[in-house]
């Protein structure tokens, strides 16, 4: 609650507040430096906040050691030890405690979770005769035979390639169902965290900006960074006057809405690069000239300098058009536009 961080005068966080439900897999999502480690860190009970209190359960840890809150870390690099089995690898936490788990204990753990990341089989090998993926998968086999409340997750999939990132993606996945545990991911890969979250906390420069389901973070974004910064490519931006109930600009004329308690003149138009369509009318509301076009298979992503804005559409792919020359665009959903204070930043 209210939880902040400065190292001397950096302030790193400040006046962070996320309620996690049990079972609920949250994922803190940012740019780099905005502050997704330090506070995920805090959680652990690696940095101590500045200010504000940290609560498990109705426990309150924010000066219990980590070693006493019941969590388990796992890291990018997750430093499996090389002179030991994978089934001593996963045995560790266990072993080394204060007070040791009895044999039959370690051994049924052990052998629950290998054969839930398909480990059995291979428990014999040293991390150094297996793959990327199957090492990460000992580092959350290690976490998970500890039987945590929360499981603390930093970027657990950065060190693998492309695909073995989307198939441990999935298998994250399936894992966080089948323990129904609680679990806090830091990732910056926006797609990591729309398709494993049931929340997002979407940060920037040590604040929260937005928590929310990915599809509210994605379709009723609250503010201008959390448009642009969700998407691939993120949401269009548009900035006007106002005439006569449109917004215009260099290239464009869009209907504005009736009321939206903000001064026209001080409105941002929000389109989605998938809520853009071709439009070949003489009057069509945007006007711009084509600068890239990226075939895609069934569609394109198409680069358009409208006026002084770069706007970004999928278009599809039997849409012929080529660098240079000019374009016509509609949204292809008024109800998709969105609006926001150009002052504030904020959705209106
Ligand atoms: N030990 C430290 N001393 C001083 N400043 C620090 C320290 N650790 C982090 N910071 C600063 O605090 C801010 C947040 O850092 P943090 O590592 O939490 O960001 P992050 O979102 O996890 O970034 P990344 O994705 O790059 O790891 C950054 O501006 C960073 O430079």
């Amino acid at each position: 609650m209210n939880v902040g961080k400065s190292y001397g005068n950096v302030r790193a966080v400040s006046g962070i507040n996320i309620t996690i439900a049990p079972g609920q897999f949250v994922t803190l999502l940012g740019p780099s430096g905005c502050g997704k480690s330090t506070t995920l860190n805090m959680i652990a009970g690696l940095e101590m906040p500045t200010e504000g209190q940290i609560l498990i359960g109705d426990r309150d840890v924010t000066t219990v050691k980590p070693a006493d809150r019941d969590i388990a870390m796992v890291f990018q690099s997750y430093a499996l030890y090389p002179h030991l089995t994978l089934y001593e690898n996963i045995a560790f936490p266990m072993r080394a405690r204060r007070r040791r788990s009895p044999e039959p204990e370690v051994d049924n753990k052990v052998r629950t979770a290998a054969r839930m990341l398909g480990l059995d089989g291979m428990l014999s090998r040293y991390p150094r005769e297996i793959s990327g993926g199957q090492r990460q998968r000992v580092a959350l086999g290690r976490a998970m035979v500890r039987t945590p409340t929360v499981y603390l997750l930093d970027e657990p999939l950065s060190n693998l390639d492309q695909q073995l990132r989307v198939q441990m993606r999935s298998e994250l996945k399936d894992l966080h169902q089948r323990l129904g545990a609680t679990m806090l991911y830091v990732t910056h890969d926006q797609s990591e965290a729309m398709t494993l979250s049931d929340l997002i906390v979407v940060m920037s420069a040590g604040r929260i900006e937005q928590v929310g389901t990915p599809r509210d973070l994605y379709d009723r974004p609250a503010n201008l960074f959390v448009a642009r910064f969700l998407g691939e490519p993120g949401m269009n931006i548009l900035n006007g006057e106002s005439k006569s109930g449109s917004l215009v600009g260099k290239g464009f004329s869009l209907p504005l809405p009736a009321t939206v308690g903000v001064p026209a003149e001080q409105l941002s138009i929000g389109i989605r690069p998938e809520n853009i369509e071709h439009d070949p009318s003489e009057n069509a509301p945007i006007k711009g000239i084509v600068r890239t076009v990226e075939f895609l298979g069934s569609r394109s992503l198409v680069r358009i300098d409208v006026g002084d804005a770069l706007v970004s559409a999928f278009l599809p792919a039997t849409v012929q058009l080529s660098a240079g020359g000019a374009v016509g665009l509609r949204p292809s959903d008024p109800a998709k536009v969105r609006f926001f204070d150009t002052q504030t930043g904020l959705s209106v």
